[in-house]
Parts: structure tokens; C-alpha cells; sequence
């Protein structure tokens, strides 16, 4: 009797053992796969229970392939924007004379690009700004997502989404999806109903969108309202917004402490209008700038953007000596990269002479890869550089920047690099200058 109570009992024990062993493998699993998930802008969770869990993967190879083309094509479709591509707000601050935080300023001042360049879509976000119950979301959910990989009991999705964060989430979610599904219906039915925007297509005047809805695959197949809908996030969130922002906003504040670089830059810039009626710059203008290409250069690696990403290794791999399995998620910090003591001598001084044609042939293209590196590099770096090069080139020639003294700026690291209390800075017009 006792005999069999006992192999009852360790049955029982055995099974309870298996069942926490299985629990922690799914959560393990959870886990990693959260961690991919969160790497891709988090979309509105498609089922109440499993959350995320049965959802596709972020965007596909067949959607990449289309951002790959637009972004090939792109100048046609964004050259239609370079007029008003100076963050209207920075001329207001600088009529009062006032210190702004930079980051706020240029990431409504990005939205806004991405959406008009990509979307051919009017959101006015630098002037409505934070009361526009989108951007709000926007903002939220990057600020979110990071809080929530930092708390890997949050990474199950069940129990994230029973907190007030995760239904707050799951709010901002909605409201960032309805832009993307009327942004995307209403072309939809633009494209079916009206001549113009047949022929703009036909004639290439074509914007990402225009890519993503008319594009078909061999069989004649075009893309899902979801895959497209996954594409327009990545562009959105996952890309192409919070990375050049950041990217901007450090270029300016580097440019600030350094007089001496700045006024090269003027310098680089007012040589371009000699001669010139109009203030507006001309697409190839972009190639004639190539000391402020070096001073973004610079900035992108000091300040690095994007400070690190992830892979999935698919095969066991020799990391220096160490194996590292198949299946291991690798963190690949592209700060660190930049900061490399063997490479970058005095790492933490902005030096843009670094980027010299000379000093770059010299160098492992390894050493600095703020874009990334290999088959799923970002496939909007033309498109940034020139955006940077751009909005950088219009303020420069109109204001010289100043930064406060006062204030200290220190990183912190978030989807994207950021400063932890801001970073200030001050617009004189530069006939005052
Ligand atoms: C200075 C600005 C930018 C920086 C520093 C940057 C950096 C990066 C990095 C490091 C990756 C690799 C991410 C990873 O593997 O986890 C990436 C991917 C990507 N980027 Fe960018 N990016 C910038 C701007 C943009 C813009 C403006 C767009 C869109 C117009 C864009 C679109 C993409 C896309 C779609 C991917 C995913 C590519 C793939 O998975 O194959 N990026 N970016």
C-alpha cells in the first residue's frame, strides 16, 4: 500500500517536474521570440488571448523586396518635398531668442517627412504636434516597447496585457493602425477611381505606397491589405522616423560645440548660392556638400543612432574563440563598434576629418556601420543621408547653432540613441550672427 502510494506520489512528482521544465521552454521561447517581435514596430496584437503569439513575423521578404525598389526610385518621389524641408519650428524659437529641445523639434520634423515622402500623406505634426492623439501614440510606443524588453516578465503577452501599461498599449496601438489602414484605403480607392494618380504611376511619380498596391509578384500577385499594412509600420516606426531624428538632432548638437566645424560648414554651404537668386536648394546640390557629409559621417559615429540591434544566429558560430550555438539571439552593439579603442583614437572627440576619401580607404568597412551591415542593412541610408544632408544644409545656411552651457546632455539608450534630459540649443539668425 504504502509502495504504491509512494509511486503514485512520484509520479505525480515527475509530472509536475515535466510540466515546469515545458513552462520554462515556453517561456524561453516567449522570450526570444518577443524579443524579434520588439524588434519590428509592435503591431496591434491579432488575437485577445494569444496576443502576438500566431502572428506573422514582422514584414516579409516579398514586402522588402518593394521597400528595396522604392527606395531605388525614391528621389523622384521625394524631390517633390524638397521645399519646405526646414523644421518650421526652429525660425519661431529663434524670433524669441529661446533655448528648444532639439529632439522634440526634429522628430515631429521627421513624421512628418516620412509620411509625405513615403505616403504622399499631410499630417502637419510640427504644427499641430503633441495635441495630435497620433503622434501622442507614436511616441508612447517606442517609449513602451523599451520599457517592456526591459521587463522580461511583461514579455508574455497574456500578462502584459492585463497591466494598465498593456492596455494602454494596446490603445495606442488602434489609433496608430487606423492612420495606416484609412491611409491605405484611401489610396486604394484614389488609385482605382482617379486618371491623375494612374498616370503619376505610370509616369514613376511614384511614392512607396504607390509601390506596395500596384506591385504583383509573377503570378500576378499584388501584396495583403496586412502585409502592406506590416510594411507601412516597419517604414513608420520600426525606421524611418526615430533613427533620423536622433541621427539630426546629434549632428546639430556636435555642430554646436564646435564653432570651428560649424562655420566650415557655412562656409561649404553659402559657396553653393554664390551667384544664385533663390534660396532653394536643388537636388544635386546634395553631391556638392561633401565636408558637412563628413561632419554626418562623424556624428552617426559618435552618437550612433541605432546603439545596437540583434540577431538569430542560424548556425553554431566562432565568436573570437567562443562558440556561440545556433539559435542564440546576439547583440551586436554599434556604439561599441564606433568606440573602438584599436580603430578610433580619442573615440569621444567629433573629428569629421576622419571620414576623409584617404582615411576611409584605410579603414575595415566593418569599423563603422551605423546603417548596419550584410543582406538586411537598412535600405533607407541614401534616403537618410540625403534627408540629413538636406535639413542640416537649410539650417546651417539660415541660423548658426549655440548650445546651452548650462545644460547637461548625457545618453541613454532607448530603440533609438537619445539624451536623457534633451538636448538644448539655440538658432541665431545668421545675418546677427
Ligand atoms: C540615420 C537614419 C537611420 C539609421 C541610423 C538606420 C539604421 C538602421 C539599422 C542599423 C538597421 C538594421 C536593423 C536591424 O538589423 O535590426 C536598419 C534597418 C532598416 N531601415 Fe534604417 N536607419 C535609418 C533611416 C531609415 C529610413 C529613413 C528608412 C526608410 C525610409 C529606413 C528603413 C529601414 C528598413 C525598412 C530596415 C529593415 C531592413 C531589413 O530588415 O532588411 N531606415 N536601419
Amino acid at each position: 500500500m504504502v509502495a504504491i502510494a509512494a509511486s503514485a506520489l512520484s509520479v505525480a512528482a515527475l509530472v509536475f517536474i515535466v510540466f515546469w521544465i515545458i513552462k520554462f521552454l515556453m517561456a524561453v521561447k516567449d522570450y526570444s521570440r518577443t524579443c524579434y517581435l520588439i524588434r519590428q514596430f509592435p503591431h496591434e496584437p491579432s488575437h485577445p488571448i494569444w496576443g502576438h503569439l500566431f502572428d506573422y513575423p514582422g514584414p516579409n521578404e516579398k514586402g522588402l523586396q518593394y521597400q528595396r525598389e522604392m527606395t531605388a526610385k525614391y528621389p523622384r518621389a521625394s524631390s517633390v518635398w524638397l521645399g519646405p524641408s526646414i523644421p518650421d519650428n526652429i525660425g519661431v524659437h529663434a524670433e524669441k531668442d529661446e533655448y528648444f529641445e532639439v529632439f522634440s523639434v526634429i522628430s515631429k520634423f521627421a513624421l512628418d517627412v516620412i509620411l509625405k515622402c513615403a505616403f504622399s500623406y499631410d499630417t502637419d505634426c510640427q504644427k499641430i504636434g503633441n495635441q495630435n492623439p497620433y503622434v501622442q501614440a507614436v511616441y508612447a510606443l517606442s517609449e513602451m516597447a523599451v520599457q517592456r524588453y526591459f521587463q522580461p516578465w511583461f514579455h508574455s503577452d497574456w500578462l502584459y496585457f492585463l497591466t494598465p501599461m498593456g492596455r494602454k498599449f494596446r490603445e495606442n496601438c488602434r489609433v496608430v493602425h487606423k492612420l495606416a489602414n484609412d491611409v491605405i484605403s484611401k489610396r486604394k480607392i484614389t488609385l482605382a477611381s482617379t486618371t491623375v494618380r494612374k498616370q503619376e504611376v505610370k509616369k514613376n511619380c511614384l511614392d512607396f505606397l504607390d509601390i506596395l498596391l500596384t506591385a504583383r509578384d509573377e503570378n500576378g500577385e499584388g501584396l495583403t491589405f496586412d502585409e502592406i499594412k506590416a510594411e507601412v509600420d516597419t517604414f513608420l516606426f520600426g525606421a524611418g522616423h526615430g533613427t533620423t531624428a536622433s541621427a539630426i538632432s546629434w549632428a546639430m548638437y556636435s555642430l554646436a560645440q564646435h564653432a570651428d566645424i560649424q562655420a566650415t560648414c557655412q562656409e561649404e554651404i553659402d559657396e553653393l548660392f554664390k551667384g544664385r537668386e533663390t534660396d532653394d536648394f536643388l537636388w544635386e546640390d546634395l553631391s556638392h556638400l561633401p565636408y558637412l557629409s563628413m561632419c554626418i559621417k562623424e556624428a552617426l559615429r559618435l552618437h550612433s543612432p541605432v546603439p545596437s540591434i540583434l540577431r538569430e544566429l542560424t548556425q553554431d558560430t566562432d565568436i573570437d574563440g567562443h562558440i556561440a550555438p545556433k539559435g542564440a539571439i546576439v547583440n551586436i552593439v554599434i556604439y561599441n563598434i564606433h568606440h573602438n579603442p584599436t580603430v578610433w583614437q580619442d573615440s569621444l572627440e567629433f573629428r569629421p576629418e576622419r571620414f576623409t576619401e584617404e582615411n576611409i580607404k584605410s579603414r575595415n568597412p566593418y569599423a563603422f556601420i551605423p546603417f548596419s551591415a550584410g543582406p538586411r542593412n537598412c535600405i533607407g541610408q541614401n534616403f537618410a543621408m540625403d534627408e540629413m544632408k538636406l535639413v542640416l544644409a537649410k539650417i546651417l545656411h539660415r541660423f548658426t547653432l549655440v548650445a546651452d552651457p548650462d545644460h547637461k546632455v548625457e545618453k541613454v539608450e532607448s530603440l533609438v540613441m537619445k539624451a536623457k534630459t534633451g538636448i538644448q540649443l539655440k538658432a541665431i539668425p545668421r545675418k546677427q550672427a
